[in-house]
């Protein structure tokens, strides 16, 4: 079977550069922890980060932004009504957005909510092992707070029925990537067993997601995003002794991200393709 040309090192290169010349803005709801590192990282990569929550603002924000993200990380009610609000705006003017369901299956609250989130019409939804299985309903999900329990491999076919239950592409993220639309898989490979143990770079990826789907169709944005930040992240994890060090070593390597680094540290592979 020939290469998908939509899904290569190739095309994850071009997106790179287009979503680098148009700059674009992401509006960022996302969680305390997170702030700092993904707007780092989206200014690094070439986006135009702006983390903005508030009820009042929202509507009139996300206007003018190119992408969203709803992450769900410290969620509380103060937060719900500014991200049903974004969504329900994203979605009236087809602008791209990004669920990160945070610790979905730790509590009954925040599982409700991610299940609202999942059925308000994201473009994508990326997650953890567990939080993708718990999402989806599927047994085994286990998850330890905000942290996974499970393999990617073993949410490979919650990720299929949760994209097709929501119309979302759904990202698992683990030691192997996996992106689907619930008929085609992709999985990428790149990333360091350091980078779960430095926090919120989970998020700082969705973000970085969100900045792709402002120049590609959901699937695309996310396959290219993922495989420029695993290679970021390997590239950086060569660089450094421990976690500490790690996101501004990625942050770095995400500056000077290009063919080679893409092409010497990730791999993008097709490998459940239906009607095709
Ligand atoms: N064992 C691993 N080997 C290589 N890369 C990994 C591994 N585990 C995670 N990664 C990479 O780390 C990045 C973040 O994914 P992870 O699954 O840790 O997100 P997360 O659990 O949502 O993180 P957080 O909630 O702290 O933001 C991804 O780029 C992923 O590929
Ligand atoms: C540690 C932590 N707690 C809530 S959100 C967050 C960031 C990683 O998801
Ligand atoms: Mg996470």
């Amino acid at each position: 079977m020939s290469p998908n040309p939509s899904f290569t090192i190739e095309a994850a290169t071009d997106a790179l550069h287009a979503m680098r010349a148009a700059r674009p803005l992401v509006q960022n709801i996302t969680n305390y922890v997170a702030m700092t590192i993904s707007a780092n990282v989206l200014l690094a990569v070439g986006a135009s980060p702006a983390m903005v929550h508030a009820t009042e603002e929202v509507d009139d924000f996300v206007a003018i932004s190119n992408a969203l993200v709803i992450n769900i990380g410290t969620l509380s009610p103060t937060w719900i009504e500014g991200m049903q609000r974004a969504a329900k705006r994203a979605v009236a003017l087809a602008k791209p957005w990004v669920l990160d369901p945070v610790g979905c299956g730790a509590t009954k609250f925040r599982t409700d909510f991610a299940v609202e989130m999942s059925r308000a019409g994201p473009s994508i939804i990326r997650g953890n092992a567990s939080e993708i299985m718990s999402l989806a309903g599927a047994a085994g999900a286990g998850g330890k707070g905000v942290d996974s329990t499970a393999s990617s491999d073993a949410a490979m076919e919650a990720g299929k029925a949760l994209a097709r239950a929501s119309g979302a592409v759904v990202a698992i993220t683990g030691e192997t990537d996996y992106v689907t639309d619930g008929t085609t898989v992709v999985a990428i490979t790149g990333g360091s067993p350091l980078m779960p143990l430095s926090t919120a770079l989970g998020c700082a990826l969705s973000a970085t997601v969100a900045a792709f789907a402002a120049v590609r169709p959901p699937f695309e944005a996310a396959v290219a995003a993922i495989a420029v930040y695993g290679a970021a992240g390997a590239a950086a994890a060569t660089r450094v002794t421990g976690p500490g060090h790690l996101p501004a070593e990625l942050c770095d390597a995400l500056y000077v991200a290009d063919a080679d680094m893409i092409a010497r540290y990730a791999t993008i592979r097709v490998v459940d393709e239906v009607n095709v």
